[in-house]
């Protein structure tokens, strides 16, 4: 049920939409705050999300300021802007599993699918009120009761993984081994269900753990920065026995990198054990200063490839089965699960998506799974998992809204520096994500000839061996256009 609360938030939210569309143009608007969602408002604090990382840093490192002044110019009160990621599968439908530990709010079961299946609700970003302690307070999130070591299905892609893991978890007399524990990994691998994992283990040695995405380090920092508190949250942070830090490649900012190399050092030096998880190894996380990274590779760094056939296979099974104690009938055959692992390779996350729509074919049809339904219902996840096919009129529609000019602009003659460099970025683009030839580039670029797409090309080639900042920026168009 609705409360008036929910619906003053959700108009406010309404209103800030509004006025971001209003200030930026509907293009920029479409372009980076079309998919942005509000989740909730918390103590000061709005939990925006989005369904892609990209989209989620783009925005941070572009948008985010300009979010929060608008926000604030609707409703005083709110403070802070944090952006989360979507899950795309909602890890709301994870089966339920029964822990001893009774005292955490249940989630809810996995939910028959209808046509929203695709598109479940999106996990709350707010804490249960009883994470609100002192890992509130420290700014950490709360752990997902569902992500044990029981739960994790060890194959060849991940038993280093899981081994240094359960090491850490288990060190006799709370010693530290492997300091920080740097685990990497591609998206949907497991890494974060690893970390859960280690923190609900030594939680129930009573352990002092707190778990920390990146955004939450570097709100908690500014939040105790405001109120003048930063010692006091490095020193609480010191006083813990295990600090997990998710998604580290997120953590940006010259002070927050700073204060996280400080926190780094002084747990590393006064013993207290670090989990670290990100999606690169230690030695490419350009966001940050060089004696970080060594810091973070001076432990042991272990990769969690893709999951093998037989390990999805594991997964698949494993998810099967704890959802029949809540759906007796639930059926899949061993064929219809090795057609699953063999057409969804991607990650985990998608394992579970496909779980749960043939739990939703199941229930909606009350018939048993054929390879038949399985192919029906899992499509759109084999399909997502194509290459997407980028058009040249996409590219040259995001160069130009990024850019600030019009499309017409970059088909037109005009030669002024601002439209010649985004025209060449484009062209540049529409080489390397298509397979267009140069003369067909160029006729779609308002009848060019092909040695002005070469030269383009050539340009701009030459130009991101020189410029870093261009070269994150074409970087991030590109994943921007593939997604
Ligand atoms: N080996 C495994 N056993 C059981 N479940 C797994 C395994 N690997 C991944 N999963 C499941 O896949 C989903 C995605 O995993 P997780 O969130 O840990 O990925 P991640 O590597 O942290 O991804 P991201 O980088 O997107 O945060 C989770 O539901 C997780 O439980």
């Amino acid at each position: 049920m609705e409360t008036s609360g929910e619906q003053t938030a959700a108009d406010v939210w309404a209103r800030v939409k509004r006025r971001l569309r209003a200030e930026l143009g509907e293009d920029i608007f479409a372009s980076w705050f079309g998919r942005l969602e509000l989740d909730s408002v918390v103590e000061g604090c709005a939990y925006l999300t989005v369904p892609t990382r990209f989209l989620k840093s783009w925005i941070e490192s572009h948008y985010v300021d300009r979010v929060l002044s608008v926000y604030r110019s609707e409703a005083k009160d709110v403070e802070r802007v944090v952006i989360g990621v979507r899950n795309s599968l909602g890890r709301e439908s994870l089966p339920q599993r029964r822990t001893s530990d009774m005292s955490r709010p249940s989630t809810p079961a996995p939910m028959p699918m209808t046509a929203q299946a695709s598109e479940p609700k999106v996990p709350s970003l707010a804490l249960p009120h009883e994470e609100r302690t002192e890992n509130s307070d420290l700014g950490g999130a709360p752990l997902d009761p569902r992500l044990t070591f029981e739960s994790f299905i060890v194959g060849r892609s991940n038993a280093l993984a899981h081994a240094a893991a359960d090491r850490v978890a288990h060190a006799p007399n709370g010693q530290v081994i492997y300091n920080p524990l740097y685990l990497h990994a591609g998206v949907g691998l497991g890494k974060t269900h690893l970390l859960h994992a280690i923190g609900h283990e030594m939680r129930t040695q009573g352990r002092r753990v707190i778990y920390l995405t990146a955004d939450r380090f570097m709100y908690g920092f500014v939040a105790s920065l405001k109120a003048q508190t930063s010692l006091a949250f490095k020193e609480r942070l010191r006083g813990i026995d295990l600090l997990i830090i998710d998604d580290v490649q997120f953590i940006q900012g010259k002070q927050i990198q700073q204060e996280f190399g400080h926190t780094l050092n002084a747990l590393i030096d006064a013993g207290r054990q670090i989990v670290i998880a990100a999606d690169r190894p230690p030695a490419d996380l350009e966001n940050l200063d060089e004696r970080v990274r060594s810091r973070l590779a001076g432990g042991l760094v272990v990769e969690v490839t893709a999951l093998d056939e037989a390990l999805r296979t594991s997964i698949l099974t494993t998810r099967i089965e704890a959802l029949k104690s809540i759906h007796p009938t639930f059926e899949v055959g061993p064929n219809v699960i090795a057609y699953v692992a063999r057409s969804i390779t991607a990650n985990g996350r998608d394992l579970e998506g496909a779980v749960n729509r043939l739990l939703a074919h199941a229930t909606l049809t009350g018939s048993a799974i054929t390879l038949e339904t399985a192919e029906i219902a899992i499509r759109d996840l084999v399909r997502n998992r194509e290459p997407k096919r980028v058009k040249i009129e996409d590219i040259q529609k995001l160069v130009a809204s990024r850019y600030n000019v019009s499309r017409s602009d970059i088909l037109s003659e005009r030669r002024t520096a601002a439209v010649v460099r985004p025209r060449q970025i484009a062209m540049y683009l529409s080489k390397v994500l298509t397979l267009r030839s140069l003369p067909e580039i160029g006729r779609r670029f308002g009848g060019r000839d092909h040695t002005t797409v070469l030269h383009a090309v050539r340009k701009i080639e030459k130009a991101l061996g020189e410029d870093h900042a261009l070269s994150d920026e074409v970087e991030l168009l590109k994943r921007m256009l593939q997604e």
